[in-house]
């Protein structure tokens, strides 16, 4: 079994992860996880126990039990690059030994559910809807440094097809959503998409301020592209890494998504706060 150095696998002196703050005890199999750390309260809320409150960074977690299961909720932050570390610690902290710091032989898969918000890129996804990322493209560049090829990730042909409707060009990933996941939140009778991650706010997403963007057309694009029978629906920051992650260390992933803006229309969400909260309600009473 593989071993992992203290700098490769950073244990704290009281035995949490280096940036979670997390031991392999505090784990359920059921997290929620969020960008926003003010969010964590507003989902353990619903809980009918809270247990522990851990924090580091924009790292906020808040572990308690819900219809009598152990669960959690997470804040990553903002971006892939968190999502890295996330995924990277969570996984650790449930399939490595902390004490000998080897790879567990029996894995364990987390369910992991991430309730975000979004921009929608179609004119019929308007604001204040719900959106399931059935899968999610980044264009960060994690696929740099990681081969994130799973049962979860988008054929190299398809993938190759899509990086040429967007015409981008540097190399792409994408990943899908777990099926079983999707079939649990089916009930929440939301639109279904594919999910653009970006590396940003701002120009990533189409959006211009003083800084003008190097690709003006880019929203153009990637709304118009065309994906097989599928397009791309909406813009947000974290998925396609979690589903990359979740797809290659083998954990059930999917992304909820509040749509609070429409680019194609200008429009944005007047009560983003309450259609955040009311998709955290929804996708609570999903969870047995
Ligand atoms: O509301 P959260 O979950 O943070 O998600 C979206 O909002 C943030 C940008 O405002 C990005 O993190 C994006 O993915
Ligand atoms: O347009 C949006 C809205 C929320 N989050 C994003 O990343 N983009």
């Amino acid at each position: 079994m593989t071993y992992f150095s203290p700098t490769d696998l950073i244990i704290n002196p009281d035995g949490s992860s280096y940036h979670l703050n997390l031991r392999p005890d505090q784990i359920p199999d059921t997290l929620i996880l969020v960008g926003d750390p003010e969010r964590v309260p507003t989902v353990s809320a619903f809980f009918d126990e809270i247990t522990d409150i851990v924090h580091k960074r924009e790292f906020v977690t808040h572990l308690g039990v819900l219809r009598g299961k152990k669960i959690g909720v997470l804040s990553s932050g903002i971006g892939a690059d968190n999502v890295e570390i996330v995924m990277n610690e969570l996984d650790a902290l449930v399939n490595i030994d902390f004490q000998t710091r080897l790879e567990k032989s029996v894995k364990r898969s987390l369910n992991l559910i991430r309730i975000g918000t979004s921009g929608s890129i179609q004119s019929h996804i308007p604001v204040d809807s719900i959106l399931i990322s059935t899968a999610a493209i980044g264009f960060d560049n994690l696929a740099q440094f990681y081969g994130f090829e799973s049962a979860m990730s988008i054929t190299e042909d398809v993938l190759a097809a899509w990086t040429k409707a967007i015409d981008y060009p540097l190399p792409l990933y994408a990943a899908k959503a777990s099926a079983s996941l999707c079939a649990q939140f089916a009930p929440l009778n939301a639109f279904n998409g594919v999910t653009l991650t970006a590396p940003g706010f701002y120009a990533p997403q189409g959006r211009t301020i003083r800084m003008q963007s190097i690709r003006p057309d880019f929203l153009e694009k990637v709304a118009a592209a065309k994906l097989g029978d599928e397009e791309i629906t909406n813009i947000e920051m974290e998925t396609a890494a979690y589903y990359a992650f979740g797809g290659a260390m083998g954990h059930e992933m999917i992304s909820l998504n509040a749509i609070l803006a429409n680019r194609i229309t200008n429009e944005f969400s007047k009560d983003p706060e309450g259609q955040i909260r009311s998709l955290i309600e929804k996708a609570i009473a999903l969870i047995a």
